[in-house]
């Protein structure tokens, strides 16, 4: 069963998200991914946001580009934590998505990460920190995997 559901406006996201796919993949952390728009399909977001939680997901991750509603709309209809991801748009590098996606209302938190690529596989590697406070598996793989990274940092530049 999955425990984090990586959603996204469209499948221009993907080439975005899929490194959130593939932080969870290589933690062996349960996640699916699906195309889920507030503007474009309203209900299928009603339907994945009010179902999530009884089907067993812990974490939601949200990335969307421009006017980016997605991850607010989908906090606004779960009490699972929403982590969102802005998506570099073409006309304003992100920054429409990173400011639609921060500035939430008091109430209806969104965990916000940076834009593209870093802000998706930091979220991938926060969804597997949350669901690690309850798994001490998933709490060693974690350990490792920042020890892996220290141990690659180069000392010389070059
Ligand atoms: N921001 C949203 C939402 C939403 O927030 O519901 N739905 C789609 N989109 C975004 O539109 C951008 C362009 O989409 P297309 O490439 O399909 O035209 C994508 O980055 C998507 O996340």
């Amino acid at each position: 069963m999955s425990q984090v559901g990586i959603i996204m406006g469209s499948t221009s996201d993907w080439e975005t998200m899929r490194h959130t796919a593939d932080v969870l993949a290589r933690l062996d952390v349960p996640h699916e991914c699906k195309v889920v728009s507030a503007h474009r399909t309203p209900q299928r977001l009603y339907d994945y946001a009010t179902a999530a939680a009884e089907r067993g997901l812990k974490v939601i991750v949200a990335g969307a580009g421009g006017a980016a509603h997605l991850p607010g709309m989908a906090a606004s209809m779960t009490h699972l934590p929403v982590l969102g991801v802005p998506v570099e748009s073409a006309a304003l590098k992100g920054m429409d998505s990173l400011l639609s996606i921060v500035q939430m209302p008091g109430g209806v938190p969104v965990g916000t990460l940076a834009i593209g690529k870093a802000g998706a596989i930091n979220a991938g590697l926060l969804a597997a920190s949350i669901l690690a406070t309850a798994d001490e598996a998933l709490a060693k793989r974690l350990k490792a995997w920042r020890a892996h990274q220290t141990e690659s940092v180069a000392e010389e530049p070059a």
